[in-house]
């Protein structure tokens, strides 16, 4: 697959497949196309050349989380996270305590009658995630969905998400730039190279039994070397970057 803007490509010849039911991660340098590939998923942008199959083609029955996505703040934080669960139709009591559910793992137990504009940043950060998880009927695209949240409340809220992943057997595409995250939730971890014009460097199979508990995974026997293996892969995709002060020295 190819994916680009008009100019010339910014993707060259990526292969990416992902089994239903897989979990998948894709990690890679700032501007290396991440966020582009999960558009070209979700179906919201066309490549150049190629098509991407996530379990079903083209994730028809996908629900996706971007980095820029907008909380409704006429919604409280109850209401925010319960509408992706009200969509699914659930009655609303049983909606509302999943919702409470998920904001005490985000941090947030007895903020559920907030407005986002009465929230922090950080605090409202994580409502996206939940929120659309009950949207996917087979597959879930997600980008950092979790990059402000803090450790703890990170980790809280990934173990809800693989639950969930496991309860609704869902097929995912996360995008990450958290290492240990992408190993600890993922299958398989797919490393974009460096643009201007990235491919893919390496695809890596996460040899640790599902389903998981988040912080058992980080210590599994497998989990020290696949993260020496994707720090090096991202170390050497720095040095040859003509972006970068490293593949600038070069
Ligand atoms: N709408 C657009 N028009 C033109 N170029 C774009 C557009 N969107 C993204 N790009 C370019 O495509 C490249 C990949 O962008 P993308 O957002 O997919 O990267 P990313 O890997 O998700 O980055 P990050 O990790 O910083 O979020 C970048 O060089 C970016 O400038």
């Amino acid at each position: 697959m190819s994916v680009g803007f008009g100019g010339p490509p910014i993707i060259e010849g990526i292969d990416l497949d992902v089994r239903a039911g897989q979990f998948a991660s894709l990690i890679g340098p700032s501007g290396s196309g991440k966020t582009s590939i999960l558009r070209v998923a979700t179906g919201l942008l066309e490549p150049l050349r190629g098509t991407v199959e996530l379990g079903v083609s083209r994730c028809r029955t996908s629900a996706s989380c971007f980095q820029d996505d907008a909380l409704l703040p006429w919604r409280t934080a109850r209401q925010n996270v319960a509408l992706g669960l009200r969509i699914r139709d659930l009655p609303p009591a049983e909606a509302d305590a999943r919702a409470d559910h998920w904001l005490s793992k985000l941090g947030l137990a007895g903020y559920g009658d907030r407005f986002p504009g009465q929230l922090s940043g950080g605090q409202r950060s994580g409502w996206p995630s939940p929120r659309c998880w009950p949207c996917a009927r087979s597959c879930c695209c997600m980008d950092e969905p979790f990059a402000a949240l803090d450790a703890i409340v990170r980790t809280r809220i990934t173990q809800e998400l693989l639950d969930w992943v496991e309860r609704e057997h869902l097929t995912v595409l996360l995008v990450t730039h958290d290492l240990e995250e992408a190993i600890s939730a993922s299958d398989t971890v797919a490393v974009l190279g460096h643009g201007p014009r990235a491919t893919m460097r390496a695809r890596h199979a996460v040899d640790i039994p599902r389903p998981r508990d988040v912080l058992e995974a980080r210590r599994h026997p497998a989990f020290g070397p696949l993260l020496r293996t994707l720090w090096d892969d991202l170390t050497e995709e720095a040095a040859s970057s003509p972006a970068t002060a490293d593949g600038a020295a070069r």
